[in-house]
């Protein structure tokens, strides 16, 4: 199969789906990597180890783009569309459900999508998610923490306190891969961490993990409004996959919130779980304010950190790649349900549930598509 790795456009996005390692295992097992000069170069892999792991360097977008298999790291943004052709696979993060443009376009050029964040392994978790979710976990507690900072617009705290003066309060909605994470680097900085979620199960794993170092509370609306309204950092980490998050976060519950404090909504990605954060932001403006509190709604967070993310990315994501390149995407889905999983659109129709949901589109299942 001839594979493509164009240079991504978005904002400050210095990862690339493949590094030179990749494209060895793809080149032994017999296939063509294509990838765009300079894809790698903001992760820190140069043109020449590509070319001396096999690929071929190509000087354009379209062309990384014109192959049968195209890899990246972010959804395609609108000026990528042009690219798009039919029975094209693409493989990457989308996040549809907030996306209804892309999702159209996706559907009217045809193209096989397959989408990393909801490639789902039998026991429910998200191989291909995870990794990033790690590391944006990770970011959330640090960068909340630098945004409490007086001459970056937050109250003036420092998180861990100092003998004497207490500690701040970090409330992470949402105990999953972020969420934990998320806690992990809360607790170094000597926070007093709230974890919040819906499942009582996670609650006791939680419980398990972090013991009496942090609080569990279910999630429904009034223990939300009770702890934002004592809270220094809010970090949004909820998802239902494939789905727009919900918006847990009423305006009034913001509204209550301290002046100064900061909410990290790393959940934008799928539109976000405050009403208050309405629009993405990005690594070059990552912040607004509204009703006193800071919002950081950026949705490439890993971004920031290419060389860690690549690496981790693509750690998880050439496995499956070699999948759909030696045996084609059709028999590669069809012998793993967890790929099978992560096709969002197909011959021309939405293949993910809650993405035709959200878009109110037709879904079609997709065992009808490929056993045609
Ligand atoms: N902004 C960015 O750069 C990045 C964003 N993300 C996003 O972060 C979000 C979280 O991802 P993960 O932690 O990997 O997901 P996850 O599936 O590991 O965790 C989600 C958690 O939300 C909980 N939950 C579901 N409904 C809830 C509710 N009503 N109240 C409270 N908790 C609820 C679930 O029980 C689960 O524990 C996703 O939208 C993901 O795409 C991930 C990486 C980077
Ligand atoms: C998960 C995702 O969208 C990201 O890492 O940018």
């Amino acid at each position: 199969m001839k594979i493509g790795v164009p240079k991504e456009i978005k904002n400050n996005e210095n990862r690339v789906a493949m590094t030179p390692a990749g494209v060895m295992s793809l080149k032994s097992a017999g296939h063509e990597v294509a990838v765009e000069v300079g894809a790698g170069i903001g992760s820190g892999f140069l043109d020449e180890e590509y070319v001396d792991a096999g690929a071929t360097l190509v000087e354009t977008a379209s062309e990384a783009w014109s192959q049968d298999m195209v890899m990246k790291v972010k959804e395609p943004l609108k000026e990528e569309f042009e690219h798009f052709h039919e029975g094209l696979i693409l493989f990457t993060y989308l996040h549809l459900a907030p996306e209804p443009e892309l999702t159209k376009a996706l559907i009217d050029y045809k193209v096989v999508a397959i989408a990393y964040e909801t490639v789902q392994a039998p026991n429910g978790t998200l191989p291909l998610l995870t990794p990033m979710s790690e590391v944006a976990g990770r970011m959330a507690s640090q960068i909340g923490a630098q945004f409490l900072e007086k001459s970056k617009g937050g109250m003036g705290i420092l998180l861990g306190g100092i003998p004497g003066v207490r500690r701040g309060k970090v409330t992470i909605i949402g105990g999953g891969v972020v969420g934990t994470n998320a806690a992990k680097i809360a607790m170094g900085l000597g926070a007093d961490v709230t974890i919040i979620d819906l499942s009582p199960g996670r609650l006791r794993e939680l419980d398990d993990i972090f013991g009496s170092s942090i609080n569990t509370i279910m999630s429904n609306p009034l223990n939300i409004a009770r702890e934002l309204r004592t809270s220094d950092l809010v970090i949004g980490a909820v998802l239902i996959p494939g789905a727009k998050a919900p918006k847990l976060v009423t305006e009034d519950m913001v509204k209550d919130m301290m002046d100064g404090s900061v909410i990290v909504d790393v959940a934008i990605d799928q539109g976000g779980i405050f009403e208050t954060t309405d629009r993405i932001t990005t690594h070059d403006e990552p912040t607004y304010e509204k009703h006193g509190v800071l919002h950081y709604a950026v949705a490439n967070m890993p971004g920031a950190v290419p060389r860690t993310s690549t690496i981790g990315l693509t750690n998880v994501t050439v496995p499956y790649a070699l999948q759909l390149a030696n045996k084609g995407y059709k028999k590669a889905c069809l012998d793993n349900e967890a790929l099978l999983k992560g096709i969002n659109t197909l011959s021309g129709f939405v293949t993910y549930k809650a993405v035709a949901e959200a878009h109110d589109l037709e879904y079609c299942d997709v065992h009808e598509l490929l056993n045609e």
